[in-house]
């Protein structure tokens, strides 16, 4: 097959790159460069996106002995990932960019593109396993395992995608690397959200959404019992940095329990409040076999890197819903509602949807 290996200049694209290329495919390798300003993202070598990342990718490519090409693609990501990111977090919602990322730009813009360019898939380092059966599973590493942000892609997308790690651990990752002479074996992980410079989320939204202060209310009495300076600021389940001018009135701690951007209300509750039995999700997808018509037992996951719990899911009138089995604390809006059906050789990812409502 034509293939096209997205390459981030990290250590996990470059072997994925190199598997593609052994497994006999014809494959070519593609950098992103996805910020306006190179300069701006993160340094050294913690992300994505940088010029040294652009270099790493070319040099990782040369080793490989294949073709390498820089798309610009900064406008796409600025408007589907980083602009939609700002709106979710105005929105009352927590998103999660990386989802958001394959869903619009590496299994669409470039899909279609490289499709355009007449490739047949889109080779990435991510960490997951998709094999001949079409069916999406965790990676053999679960600490590593991105099948989470993967679940979003639908059938047509997934069936143009390869992922060549999920069998292997980042440890074998590395090592594959160093004895294949890539320089990028010993580069360390990319860490939080590739386009916020510095890691501080709150900054960054503030410097775009600027100052709203609003109140910060209990959610039994109604009580207002501090200030905020933007209700973007803050993430259910939430406990520090909430800074209360009054105590709660039954003086235990108190947690944000939801955002209402329409009154620019905090509301936080006590921590028993956050529990969550039901979850409604939008938008959903399901490409773990053909999707039910009716409910099924299996494990849902409702954050990345979120504990796994046992639900009926049912998919109804274009929505996911997830009778959970014990209660999940925490759960936000805007987050992926993942279902997972067990499996001794990978669990299955049967479907996903986006938690909450969009206005
Ligand atoms: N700027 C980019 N250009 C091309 N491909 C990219 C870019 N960023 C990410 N990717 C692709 O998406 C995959 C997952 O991205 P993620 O940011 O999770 O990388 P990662 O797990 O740190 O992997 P890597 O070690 O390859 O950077 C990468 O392995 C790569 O195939």
């Amino acid at each position: 097959m034509r293939v096209l290996a997205a390459m981030s200049g990290g250590v996990d694209s470059a072997v994925a790159a190199a598997r593609a290329a052994d497994a006999g495919h014809d494959v070519t390798g593609v950098h992103l460069a996805l910020a306006r300003n190179p300069q701006t993202y993160r340094s050294g070598a913690r992300g994505c996106c940088t010029l040294e990342d652009a270099r790493d990718a070319r040099r990782a490519a040369d080793v490989i002995g294949i073709p390498f090409y820089v798309w610009d693609l900064a406008d796409r990501f600025h408007e589907d990932v980083v602009d939609d990111f700002v709106a979710e977090y105005a929105a009352g919602r927590t998103p999660n960019p990386c989802l958001r990322c394959n869903e619009k730009i590496k299994f669409a813009a470039v899909l279609d593109r490289a499709v355009a360019l007449g490739f047949d898939a889109v080779v990435t380092g991510h960490h997951a396993r998709l094999g001949a059966d079409g069916l999406l599973r965790r990676s053999v590493d679960l600490a590593k395992d991105q099948s989470y942000v993967l679940a979003v892609l639908r059938r047509d997308q997934l069936d143009r995608s390869i992922f060549p790690l999920g069998d292997s651990t980042k440890a074998q990752v590395r090592a594959e690397a160093a004895e294949r002479g890539l320089a990028v074996a010993e580069k360390p992980d990319s860490h939080d959200i590739c386009f916020i410079a510095d890691g501080d989320t709150r900054r960054f939204l503030a410097e775009r959404l600027g100052e709203a202060p609003g109140d910060i209310v209990d959610a039994r009495t109604g009580a207002v019992l501090g200030a905020h300076s933007g209700a973007y600021a803050y993430t259910v389940g939430q406990r520090r940095g909430l800074a209360l001018r009054e105590p709660a009135p039954d003086g235990r701690p108190r947690y944000v329990l939801s955002i209402t951007p329409v009154s620019n209300t905090v509301t936080v509750g006590s921590a028993e409040m956050l529990d969550v039995s039901e979850v409604a999700a939008d938008r959903p997808v399901w490409t773990g076999g053909p999707e039910p018509d009716g409910p099924i037992e299996c494990e849902v996951q409702l954050r990345a890197h979120g504990e796994v719990v046992p639900a009926t899911v049912e998919v109804a009138g274009g929505r996911m819903l997830a009778s959970l089995r014990r209660p999940a604390r925490g759960v936000a809006a805007g987050q992926a509602l993942v279902a997972y059906r067990p499996d001794p050789a990978g669990d299955v990812v049967l479907g996903s949807a986006t938690i909450g409502t969009r206005d």
